[in-house]
């Protein structure tokens, strides 16, 4: 499925969720206050995407983010959570996350298991760090989005 909202860059505050990323599926997940949630554009689909991550003034990462309700756990507040492809040595809660999102890559699907999911995501992941080796990914990690000052 084609999203013609792509590249889509945005930026805000990271969040607290409800503690799962970690302690459940071994993934965190930096969650996106609010405000950035509102601003997606109404024809934004749900689901699994991927692109470039940075926090504060730090280095470019490749990410995947869940966009959506999580059908797995029912939310009711839709969520934009971001998993970053690097070993931070401690949480940035409070700190400000850009993202570029570049490709669509599944929907937000329900799991009979939890296994079962934590499987879906590391596929993602493994795929997902593919994909943005490609030349045309990989020049967006140079983006003046990245680098200007906000
Ligand atoms: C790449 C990726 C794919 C995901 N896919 C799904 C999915 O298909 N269904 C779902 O219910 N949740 C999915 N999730 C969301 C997880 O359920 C979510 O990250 C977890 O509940 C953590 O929530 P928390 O940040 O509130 O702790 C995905 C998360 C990531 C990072
Ligand atoms: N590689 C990473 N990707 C995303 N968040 C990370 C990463 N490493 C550490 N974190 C921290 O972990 C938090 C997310 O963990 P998670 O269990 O999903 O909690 P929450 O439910 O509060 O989002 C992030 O807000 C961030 O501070
Ligand atoms: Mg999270």
């Amino acid at each position: 499925m084609a999203n013609n909202e792509l590249p889509y860059f945005t930026s805000g505050k990271v969040v607290k969720g409800f503690g799962r990323g970690s302690k459940e599926l071994g993934i965190p997940t930096a969650n996106f206050d609010e405000q950035v949630v509102s601003l997606l554009p109404p024809g934004f689909q749900t689901g699994v995407y991927y692109g470039w991550a940075k926090v504060d003034d730090g280095p470019v990462y490749k990410m995947v983010m869940s966009i959506g309700w999580n059908p797995f756990y029912k939310n009711i507040k839709k969520s934009m959570e971001t998993h970053i492809m690097h070993t931070f040595p401690e949480d940035f809660y409070d700190s400000t996350l850009k993202v570029c999102i570049l490709g669509y890559r599944r929907p937000e699907l329900n799991f009979n298991s939890l296994e079962e999911m934590i499987a879906a995501i590391k596929d993602d992941i493994r795929e997902s760090e593919h994909m943005l080796d490609s030349e045309e990914n990989a020049v967006y990690k140079d983006h003046t989005f990245f680098t200007e000052h906000s």
